[in-house]
């Protein structure tokens, strides 16, 4: 069984929101905090500690008391390039990953996840939504890994390539479906900030 104490939360902040505007997307306030505290209060209780992946406003982010790291490589290269800073800062079996801004992200996203890498020889778990149509969609940068995939993740980076979810195709990874597609919401521009404000109110 995978406990709380196995896992270390990844919280994905170095992106370079430009359909924000540019500005640090996990600093932008969501019913008057920066997004990134809601990612941490719902992070916090299910891991054993959190790593904050930045590019830009450390300082900033280093005051939440948690190791900042930044991405090696200075391009923006997408959130593998995240992942790949935060398995080496992570001392625990397994890494769980979250972006700054879907800040109503499941309570029980680790629970769910840990149980589905426990059902089989899994290297990495994800989670998928089920949307109001029914459709199911992947939410690839919400997922447990286990930590020693640092070799497999740096090896395809120096291929040159970015896409997670051709990362993926290389590993044995299985999926769980949660049902309520709101806890993945993620605001992406100004105007979906403010909706999902309204929503979440
Ligand atoms: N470390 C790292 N994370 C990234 C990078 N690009 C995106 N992310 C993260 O991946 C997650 C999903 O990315 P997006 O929703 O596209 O965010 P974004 O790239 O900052 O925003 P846009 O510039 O508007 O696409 C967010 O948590 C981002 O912080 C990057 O180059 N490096
Ligand atoms: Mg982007």
């Amino acid at each position: 069984m995978i406990s709380t104490k196995d896992i270390t939360g990844l919280i994905l902040a170095g992106g370079r929101a430009q359909r924000m505007g540019g500005i640090d997307k996990g600093l932008i306030p969501f019913h008057g905090k920066p997004l990134i505290e809601s990612a941490i209060a719902k992070l916090k209780p299910q891991v054993q500690t959190i790593v904050i992946n930045a590019n830009r406003s450390i300082t900033k982010y280093a005051t939440y008391g948690y190791p900042v790291v930044m991405d090696e490589t200075p391009d923006f290269s997408g959130p593998l390039a995240g992942f790949s800073v935060g398995l080496k800062a992570c001392r625990t079996p397994y890494l769980l990953t979250s972006p700054c801004d879907s800040p109503l992200l499941p309570n029980n996203l680790a629970e769910l996840l840990a149980v589905e890498m426990g059902r089989g020889d899994f290297q990495l778990v994800y989670a998928s939504s089920k949307e109001a149509d029914g459709k199911v969609w992947a939410q690839p940068v919400f997922c447990l890994m286990r930590s020693n995939l640092q070799d497999s993740l740096d090896q395809f980076l120096q291929k040159g390539d970015l896409k997670i979810d051709r990362w993926f195709k290389e590993l044995r990874t299985s999926t769980v479906v949660f049902d309520d597609p709101l806890v993945f919401a993620n605001v992406n521009t100004p105007d979906e900030l403010k909706k999902l404000e309204e929503v979440s109110a």
